[in-house]
């Protein structure tokens, strides 16, 4: 296997302007589930600064604790060590500043489309009239292309509709931070390429910082200005950042002939089988067993006494 695939990509030597001040800080968090032997050791040692405004993508594979990446920046889950800064303030608990979109939408049954929005809407948006509100919760229906279906409840809905609920329903409530927690895994390739448009489309709007996460290089290259591995656990740490060069607004059909992201795409793909092979190598070399040690024996007679025999 080539060592250079695991090194940091080159960057290029043009003169950028200073990236934007960090939003939210991970500094050297640790974080596992368990104690004594069964401890399950997840992320170690992870440092990461989500700039204001950018799109961020983090990959990786399953169970190397992407999640529990999630769940730390959004204050459901405490560090073992290690601490997450968001504007000079350690987050302690769970915020109305960080919005998350599960994988699995978790819609109120009994409320219409247009209830679940309002919902969230009338709690963070206590002090606007009641117009105001109104008006704020159809633009995001509207936004997510769900206006023919506002009266329907989430059984009445296919899977991608209920996560166009979910993510209008994060969006509405305005977070300074947005935390896509592989919101469109569940769903069939078609329905997941449409909603990645949308996805698109509404943060050229917006501009808000986002995290996604996902097991999709293709995905974070269409969406993301940075991509940044997350190595396979356990003791999962953060690989090289890959820059996204790749100029917007950004047409998924154009970028598969696109020189930039087949490069990328290469780049990202390689990097992660390189090291998904050196973390498979290093298991394999840790629980190969130990060399049986033979005792020093002599063998002093194989005759048998006469007369003992039979
Ligand atoms: N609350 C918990 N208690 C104990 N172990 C947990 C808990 N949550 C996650 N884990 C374990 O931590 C590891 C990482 O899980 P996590 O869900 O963060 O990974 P992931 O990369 O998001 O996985 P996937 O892509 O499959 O959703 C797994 O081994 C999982 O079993």
């Amino acid at each position: 296997m080539s060592v250079a695939v695991l090194q940091r990509p080159r960057s290029k030597s043009i003169a950028r302007p200073a990236p934007p001040d960090p939003l939210i800080s991970m500094r050297a968090v640790s974080k596992g589930y368990g104690s004594g032997v069964t401890r399950n050791a997840v992320l170690n040692n992870i440092n990461l600064n989500l700039r204001k405004g950018e799109f961020l993508a983090i990959v990786g594979f399953s169970g190397s604790g992407k999640t529990t990446l999630t769940k730390l920046l959004a204050g459901l889950e405490m560090p073992d060590s290690g601490e997450i800064v968001m504007e000079n303030e350690v987050i302690k608990g769970p915020s109305e500043e960080r919005g998350i979109v599960f994988q699995n939408y978790s819609l109120l049954p009994w409320l219409t489309v247009r209830g679940n929005i309002a919902l969230s809407v009338d709690r963070v948006f206590k002090h606007w009239s009641r117009g105001e509100r109104h008006d704020h919760v159809e633009k995001f229906i509207e936004m997510v292309g769900l206006s023919h279906a506002v009266h329907r409840r989430p059984h009445e809905l296919s899977g991608g509709m209920r996560q166009r609920v979910s993510l209008a329903r994060t969006l509405a409530m305005k977070p300074n931070v947005l935390l896509l927690d592989e919101p469109l895994g569940a769903l069939d390739a078609l329905t997941r390429s449409v909603l990645q448009e949308e996805i698109l489309k509404i943060w050229e709007e917006e501009r808000q910082t986002c995290l996604l996460i996902t097991n999709d290089v293709d995905e974070a290259i269409l969406l993301a200005d940075r991509i940044v591995p997350l190595n396979p656990g356990p003791n999962a740490s953060l690989g090289p950042a890959f820059s996204v060069e790749l100029d917007r607004p950004r047409n998924k059909t154009e970028l598969n002939h696109n020189e930039t992201f087949k490069g990328l795409r290469n780049a990202v793909t390689n990097y992660l089988v390189a090291v998904r092979q050196k973390s498979r190598d290093d298991e394999a070399l840790s629980s190969e067993a130990p060399p049986i040690e033979l005792p020093d024996l002599q063998p002093r007679s194989l005759r048998i006494p006469r007369g003992r025999a039979g």
